[in-house]
């Protein structure tokens, strides 16, 4: 059967060479076609990307960039050109490790404990994050930084947010031209920072990404097909982390909006803890679609207010992290959620899990940011009002469905220019017959 994309390539084939008009011919137009478009076009990106100076704006472009853009071909031919470094052991550093090793890039994978190294060297398996799952035997492990990043093309980061600045301090000393780039889904505790900023912060030279979508470790170490984003405003870096771990299984789509990766992959977090929350309340699917999508309203709103464009949210780091992470009792905020949902305090449920989850500190740091800034994000001060002034959930959501008259997608229909009068007098109605313990500080008209 004729492929819809090759027989575009063969009419253009045949306007080309008129007077060959037999199906090998054609075929071997295409073929000359499809060797040819790749390196045209790769060309022009890589012209392009050293007249531009490849991206980010410094005094200094690194040696790596560089490099990458000027070897772009051939490393997309031959991806073990590539040698990478994955730092943290936990389940998505090992995931991700492993499929850079299976595409036949030089990976080691960074543990800070040596007995665990030694172990999963041994058995070719992460037992304590993802236990019964054979590693690739071409992975190396080490605990020595600086050893584990020395001579490497791309150090990817995934430690939690909690140790990311830490990580970053300790590898600064060995960096020689090395690009970085965050696989990390959160926020700096009290500072608010965004992995791209404590990059920013820590190492001002280097040459970053950020990586983030639907991407549950599990699901990715089951072969199950799934796909990313690489955000970076360096092209050779974009093509360099698609090259790198792109394979039948996995694919790497790139964007240039860093902010709204970013902030999809953190904020989703939240929401994944809510829905986990309203699951163990039996909610129905209307409700759980209404969560989902007034979730995706609130991240977007966030995210435009930060920087970034808002329909980077439509994309996999944002509708699809959202959908992945509020429907599956993989991720671990949606668990964390559905414990509290089942009566259990943040610090026991935290405890049980035994594992990162983000969004336990990200809701204080987006609530509080929030509060401060007027963003109207009703679900995450609902959610905090929950989990931190102990007000019950019921009566939180209850509340949450009067908060008035709003626009569906207010970057169609701004909120402001909708219903203001009629909401004022239902919030008014609603104050008026309003049990204190159960409201919120929102206020529905902002
Ligand atoms: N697990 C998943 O499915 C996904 C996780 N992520 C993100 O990746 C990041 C890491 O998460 P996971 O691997 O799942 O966590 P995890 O809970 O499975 O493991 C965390 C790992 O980090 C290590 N660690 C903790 N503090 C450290 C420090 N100070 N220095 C060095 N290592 C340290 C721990 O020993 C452990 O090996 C998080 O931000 C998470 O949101 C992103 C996509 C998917
Ligand atoms: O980010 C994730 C999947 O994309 C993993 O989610 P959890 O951190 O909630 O497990």
């Amino acid at each position: 059967m004729t492929n819809p994309i090759q027989k575009t390539k063969s009419d253009k084939a045949g306007v080309e060479k008129k007077a060959t008009s037999t199906d090998a011919h054609i075929d071997e137009s295409i073929d000359k076609i499809n060797d040819e478009k790749p390196s045209g076009l790769l060309a022009g990106i890589i012209e392009r990307a050293i007249k531009t100076g490849l991206g980010r704006k410094k005094l200094n472009p690194s040696a790596v960039e560089v490099d990458v853009a000027k070897n772009m071909e051939k490393i997309h031919k031959s991806p073990t050109k590539l040698r990478l470094a994955f730092l943290g052991g936990g389940s998505f550093g090992t995931a991700m490790a492993n499929l850079a090793a299976r595409n036949g890039c030089d990976t080691t994978l960074w543990v800070r404990d040596k007995r665990t190294v030694k172990s999963m060297a041994k058995l070719q398996m992460n037992k304590k994050y993802l236990p019964g799952y054979k590693l690739d035997d071409r992975l190396k492990y080490s605990h020595d930084l600086e050893a584990a990043i020395k001579d490497k093309d791309i150090i990817f980061l995934a430690v939690p947010s909690l140790a990311f600045r830490e990580t970053l301090k300790n590898i600064a000393p060995f960096l020689t031209g090395q690009s970085v780039v965050s696989l990390t889904k959160g926020m700096e505790k009290d500072t608010f920072a965004l992995m791209s900023d404590i990059i920013k912060d820590e190492l001002p030279e280097v040459n970053f990404g950020v990586m983030s979508g639907p991407n549950l470790a599990v699901e990715i170490m089951k072969n199950m097909p799934s796909a990313t984003v690489i955000a970076s405003e360096s092209e050779p870096l974009r093509h360099a982390v698609q090259a790198a771990l792109h394979s039948a299984f996995f694919r790497v789509f790139a964007s240039d909006d860093i902010r709204g990766v970013e902030l999809g992959g953190a904020l989703k977090n939240i929401y994944a803890i809510a829905m986990g929350m309203a699951a163990a309340y039996d909610v129905g699917e209307n409700t759980k679609a209404m969560l989902l999508t007034r979730s995706l309203a609130e991240m977007s709103r966030f995210g435009v207010e930060a920087g970034a464009n808002p329909l980077t949210f439509l994309g996999l780091s944002g509708v699809g992290d959202l959908y992945a992470t509020c429907s599956s009792e993989l991720s671990r905020n949606y668990r964390i959620g559905n414990m509290l949902g089942r009566g259990m305090t943040i610090d026991a449920a935290v405890k049980k899990l035994g594992q990162t989850a983000e969004g336990v500190n990200t809701i204080q740091q987006v609530h509080e940011k929030a509060t401060k800034e007027g963003i109207y994000m009703p679900i995450t001060h609902a959610l905090y009002a929950v989990i931190y002034e102990d007000k019950a959930a019921l009566g939180v959501a209850l509340n949450l469905m009067e908060a008035g008259f709003r626009s569906d997608v207010e970057f169609v229909m701004a909120h402001d220019h909708s219903n203001a009068s009629l909401t004022a007098q239902m919030q008014a109605a609603s104050d008026s017959g309003d049990d204190d313990d159960s409201s919120t500080n929102d206020n529905p008209d902002k």
